[in-house]
This record gives C-alpha cells, structure tokens and sequence, in this order.
C-alpha cells in the first residue's frame, strides 16, 4: 500500500507506473458483519450506535471483472445510507448482496458475510478490466453511486430505471469507505482539480441527488424565480439544493434547526431562512394525529418571508414527520420531489390539497451518469462548492456514522482514507484559490 500512495504522491508516476505496480492481497476496509444483524433488536432507532457495529478490518482484495475499475481511495465521506446499513434499517443490507449475488457467477463476490459500505470516493485508478477504453491506471477520479447492469431496454432512457439498478455500497459490496475499492467503470468522473481529495469526495452522492430531484428534467425542473422550500438545507443534501436554488435563480426557502445553521444558509446567499426549532412547529399532535394548524402557520410564515407566494417546489427528505407540511404549503400546480423519509416512510397527508390544487409528487432517487457527471461538472467549474465540516480518520468512520445519525454534523462529514493528512491532491491552485472562502464555508463550524 505504501508503494501505491508514494506513486500517487509522486508528481513523475506515469499512467505505466501505476499499471505496474503490484496490487496487494488485502486491504482496510469499513464493514458491518452478517453475524451482527440483530445487534440492536429493541432499541428505537435513535439508540441504535454505528459506533458499535462499524468495524474496521483487514479484507481480501475482490477479483476484477469486465467493464470495472480497482480503485486506491484516497478521501471518501459518511452518506447517511452507511447510517441506515449501520443500524440494520430499514432492512438489513446483506439481503440486498445475497439478491444481487444470485443474479450471475460474477456478481456472487458480494454475497459475502462482511459488507464493506460507502458511496463516495476521491482516489486514482489502480487497474481496469477487460472492455475498459474511457479510464486508465494512474486517472485521478470521483465515483458516483450507480450501478446498472443495462442488460434490460428498461434502463436505455433513463439509467436509474434499469431493473438491476443498485446504489454502489449500499446495495452491492466493496464500497467506498476503504484503502481500495471495487467499481464499474461508468461510475468514474474526472476529480475536480481545484480541491484536496476530501473535498473532492464529500459532494458526490448528495450533489447528484439534489441535482436530479431539484434540478432535473426527472426531477422538478427547477426554473428561474421558483420558491423552493428546502428541508435540512444545510444538511447533506439541502446544502446543494440551496446552491442550485440560488445558483438557478430561485428563491431557496431554507428549514434549519439552529441559529448556527441559519447562519451557514445565510453565509451561502440565501435570505428566506426559518429555524423550526426557535419557531416550535409541531406537525403532529401524537403519534397518529396531525395539526392542520400548524402547516397553516408554517404556511403564513413562507408567505411572510416571499412577500405572499406560496412553494413553487418542495426538496423533502424528512419525510412523515413532514410530508403533510409540505404538500400543504405547496403552490396550486406546484411540485413536492421527494428522495427519503428520514423520520419515516409511512408519509400522510390531505389529499383534498393535492388533487384539487392539481399538485404533483414526484419521487426521486440518486441520478443517472449524465446526472452525476453534470452536477460533477458544476462542483469542477466552480459553481457549486464541497459543503465538508469535518474530516475523519478511516479509523473514526464509527464516530462520523454517529455524528450524521444524531444530527451532530453540519454539511458533509469526510473521511480520509490512504491520504496521510488532509489538504493533499489540489492540482489546480489558481482556480483554488479564487473561490477558497466559499470551498471552506462550512469547515469546522
Ligand atoms: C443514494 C442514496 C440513497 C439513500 O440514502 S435512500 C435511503 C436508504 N434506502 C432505503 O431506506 C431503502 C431500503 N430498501 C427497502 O426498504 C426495500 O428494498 C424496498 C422497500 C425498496 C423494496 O422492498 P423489497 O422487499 O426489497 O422488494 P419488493 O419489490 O417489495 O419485493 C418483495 C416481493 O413483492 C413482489 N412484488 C413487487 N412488486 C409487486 C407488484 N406490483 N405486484 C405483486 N408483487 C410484487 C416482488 O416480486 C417480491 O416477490 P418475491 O419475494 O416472491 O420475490
Ligand atoms: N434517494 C436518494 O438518492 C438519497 C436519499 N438520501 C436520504 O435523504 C435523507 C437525508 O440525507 P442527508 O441530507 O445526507 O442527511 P443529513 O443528516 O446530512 O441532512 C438532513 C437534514 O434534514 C433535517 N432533518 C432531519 N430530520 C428532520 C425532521 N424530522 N424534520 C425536519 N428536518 C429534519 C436536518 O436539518 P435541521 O436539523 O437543520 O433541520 C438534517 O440536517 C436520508 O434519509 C438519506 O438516506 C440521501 C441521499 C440520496
């Protein structure tokens, strides 16, 4: 491994250099174990500790396969589907390699009782297997999350749509959050060259999501002027979208739960901010009653922060605790995207206020390559900027799962993975250092 990072930290290595040098049989890599499924039988949700099921352990290197790509990893980031697989929620993802591992004789290597997680990676291509044209050893790259296999016609419009759709270290093996990883080749994108590998591998999975839901044709279609009203918005994913929003031309209505974080919505232009826990919104009554009140209040308040209009979009990922909020204070026509339920997926609402205000709900889930590499593009030319907080050591991954289970984190937390230290890989130190405050917006706060 030491020979790896010394050639990625060589500004001489050749793409023949790394072609040549010897893979190891091993690696590190952060799992969770088929053996510990039950682990927290009984315990709600919250009391459920990444901390204890997250282990970091010495795994044999995959084989590689047609169309794939090794890759030595540099940075990654803690996506909060890792805190879903941590605490075995909703469902177990062992049940989702074994499934996949049935589908052909190659795809059985992730049918194993150790789940290597992770869906973001920063790094250089180590090697490429057999049918490999686009990418070579010694490329320095992100990777986005999709798997496809596209052996059906259902995926050729859209990728997303194919029937063997995966989200890479999440529903298949060997992700992200490990000294080397496993991909197919048309999950690679070039690296940004103006950011240090962290910040080149903390946008990826949320930046594509909030593309696609907000942005997108397969999305809302955001355009110039809309309200869009954006839950968690200085979180993983509403960190982007409010960028989109302001970037776009729309006005982001932005839903945070502390001053700290109103602050970072207003450090990033946006001027429409509510802080639902200073203003005390209680959706619900109890567990099984709603208050149409309250969504009436909440209502009042957009309208007092636009000047009268109502939402145009809703970004929603909180989900139940939510959704009836949110298709209340939606616009006649307007369009509720929805890409989770982070508090729960059995959502209600009023209908009445759907159907006869001829409202939309679309559902949404990561994005196709052409999505990835577009909002890829973005972050690379400087229009949308990393949103890292903090940075772990590979070691910490347990402490990080934790911090984005409690809501402790603020933007995207890394993870370093074989770099040495943090602020390595920049290639591009003029473009650096023409947005360097906004690339560090949301460090250590
Ligand atoms: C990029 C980052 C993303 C995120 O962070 S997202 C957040 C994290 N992700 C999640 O929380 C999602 C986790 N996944 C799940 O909870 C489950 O994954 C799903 C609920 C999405 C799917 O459930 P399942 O049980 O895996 O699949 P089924 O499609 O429900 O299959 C169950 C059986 O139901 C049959 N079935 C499906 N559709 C129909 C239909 N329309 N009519 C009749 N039967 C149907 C199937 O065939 C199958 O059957 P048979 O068990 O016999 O194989
Ligand atoms: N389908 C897909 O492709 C994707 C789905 N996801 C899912 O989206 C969800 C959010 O992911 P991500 O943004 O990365 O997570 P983060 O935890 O980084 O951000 C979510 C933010 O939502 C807000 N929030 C949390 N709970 C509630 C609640 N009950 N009511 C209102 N606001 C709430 C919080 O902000 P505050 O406290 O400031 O209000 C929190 O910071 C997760 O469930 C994740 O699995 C994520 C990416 C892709």
């Amino acid at each position: 491994m030491k020979e790896i990072l010394d050639a990625i930290q060589s500004p001489d290595s050749t793409s023949a250099d790394f072609a040549a040098l010897p893979l190891p049989e091993s690696y590190r890599a952060i799992t969770v174990h088929k053996d510990e499924t039950e682990m927290f039988a009984g315990l709600t949700t919250r009391d459920k500790d990444p901390r204890k099921s997250i282990h970091l352990d010495e795994v044999p290197l995959p084989e590689l396969g047609p169309g794939e790509a090794l890759v030595a990893v540099m940075a990654s980031s803690v996506n909060y589907n890792s805190v879903w697989t941590s605490i075995f929620e909703p469902l177990s993802t062992f049940g989702f390699l074994e499934r996949y591992g049935r589908t052909n004789e190659l795809a059985k290597r992730h049918d194993l009782p150790y789940h290597i997680i992770g869906s973001d990676l920063a790094g250089v291509v180590l090697r490429t297997g057999p049918g490999v044209n686009a990418w070579k050893p010694g490329d320095e790259v992100v990777a986005h999350c999709l798997s496809v296999e596209l052996e059906s016609s259902d995926g050729h419009n859209d990728t997303m749509l194919d029937p063997e759709q995966r989200i890479w270290g999440f529903e298949t093996n060997f992700g992200g959050l490990a000294e080397i990883a496993l991909v197919k080749s048309n999950q690679l994108m070039p690296k940004p060259g103006h950011l240090s590998w962290e910040e080149a591998a903390a946008p990826g999975l949320v930046n594509s999501t909030a593309y696609r839901q907000l942005v997108s044709r397969n999305g809302a279609g955001m355009k110039q002027g809309d309200n869009v009203l954006i839950w968690g918005a200085s979180g993983g994913l509403g960190s982007y979208a409010t960028q989109f929003a302001l970037a776009g031309g729309a006005n982001p209505i932005c839903v945070v739960s502390s001053e700290q974080k109103a602050n970072i919505c207003r450090s990033m232009g946006a001027d429409a901010i509510i802080d639902r826990t200073a203003e005390d919104y209680k959706f619900w009554k109890d567990e099984t009653t709603q208050d149409p009140k309250e969504w009436k209040r909440f209502g009042k308040r957009i309208r007092d922060l636009t000047g009268g209009e109502d939402i145009d979009i809703v970004f929603e990922h909180p989900g139940r605790e939510t959704f009836g909020a949110s298709v209340f204070v939606t616009r006649k026509g307007g369009t509720i995207t929805t890409c989770a339920s982070t508090s729960g997926y059995m959502h209600e609402y009023d209908n009445r206020y759907l159907w006869m205000s001829l409202k939309r709900i679309i559902g949404s889930h990561f994005a196709n390559y052409r999505e990835a590499w577009e909002a890829n593009r973005l972050i690379a030319k400087g229009k949308i900027h990393p949103t890292l907080s903090k940075v772990y050591s590979l070691e910490e991954t347990g402490q990080a799962a934790y911090d984005v289970h409690r809501n402790l984190h603020q933007g995207k937390v890394g993870v370093l993975a074989l770099a040495p230290e943090e602020g390595l890989g920049v290639r591009d130190h003029d473009k650096r250092a023409q947005h360097i405050d906004a690339i560090n917006r949301f460090r250590n706060i």
